[in-house]
């Protein structure tokens, strides 16, 4: 299982890839996983927000989690499995499903919808922590609904079991007051930010877009590993006309449309709400392909 130290690093959520009917596509899934694990990542994320998990069940959540040990027998890359939901009991269960399949950690988005108080969400991870399984905590407030405070942060982060935070607040405000203080580690999960997030003292990332352009996204992270920024920043550069096609539409879409553009997936299908990419945004892709 997973500890604070091994959270430093590129860590890969995955798409999770679907038939033209809208069933799970594991055959897909093991081709592209095969080339993800070509890189030298540090963790994939199953049933993150990238693997569309408001739609995903828990028994196709099992069958991908079976079908990424299979495809990485021997492997210690971590495995790290999404288990929030806006219900603690749900979620404790979750979590507790996630431990018996293997998981390395889990993580665990502040609860959506409802807009609980703060003490709610504080007893939501507290209760998500006891299970025994380490959870990264996940603040996403444009998805959720609710935005965190400092404080509330750094109280979940001290609570047992948390092991780190997944910022994707949308600002370096929220890593700023934390980093301030010694605090375990916070993983960039806004991909526009990761440069200004490692400057800031993030200790990765687990970003959607490092699906792609793997290997200059783990260039980004080590450059400023070793305190050059200045490189980091222009290597970071040359990813942002990739990153601003990824989320100019909601995300995992104009990703799926890209791998499978790239076919390492079959089908770009994403389960409703979630609409396919428009025919500007696929022209606008086709030309970054190009270039
Ligand atoms: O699935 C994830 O984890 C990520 N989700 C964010 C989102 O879609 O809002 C983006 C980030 O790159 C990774």
């Amino acid at each position: 299982m997973l500890n604070e130290e091994d959270l430093k690093g590129i860590f890969v959520p995955v798409v999770t890839p679907f038939l033209p009917n809208g069933g799970l596509d594991l055959a897909s899934y093991q081709n592209y996983l095969g080339k993800l694990l070509e890189h030298n990542i540090q963790g994939l994320v199953i049933n993150g927000t990238t693997g569309e998990s408001p739609t995903v069940s828990w028994e196709e959540v099992a069958s991908l989690v079976k079908a990424t040990k299979k495809s990485m027998p021997g492997s210690s890359i971590p495995v790290i499995i999404g288990t929030g939901t806006n219900d603690t009991a749900s979620t404790v269960k979750r979590t507790e499903m996630a431990g018996r399949l293997g998981a390395d950690a889990v993580l665990v988005v502040v609860p959506y919808y409802s807009r609980p108080s703060q003490e709610g969400i504080i007893e939501h991870f507290r209760r998500a922590a006891q299970v025994g399984v380490p959870v990264i905590a996940y603040e996403i407030p444009s998805r959720t609904g609710v935005r965190l405070t400092a404080d509330t942060t750094r109280r979940i982060m001290e609570l047992d079991g948390v092991i780190g935070l997944k910022d994707s607040s949308g600002s370096i405000g929220l890593i700023s007051e934390l980093t301030r203080f010694d605090c375990k580690p916070v993983l960039c999960g806004e991909d526009i930010l990761f440069h200004a997030m490692l400057a800031a003292g993030a200790s990765g990332g687990i970003l959607a877009a490092a699906n792609v352009e793997t290997d200059a996204f783990i260039n980004v992270f080590r450059l400023a590993d070793k305190d050059r920024f200045v490189d980091a920043k222009k290597a970071f550069d040359q990813l942002l006309p990739l990153i601003q096609l990824l989320f100019q539409e909601s995300n995992p879409a104009p990703l799926k449309w890209l791998l499978a553009r790239k076919n390492w997936i079959a089908h770009d299908t994403v389960r409703l709400p979630m609409a396919p990419i428009t025919y500007e945004l696929k022209l606008s892709l086709e030309r970054w392909l190009n270039s």
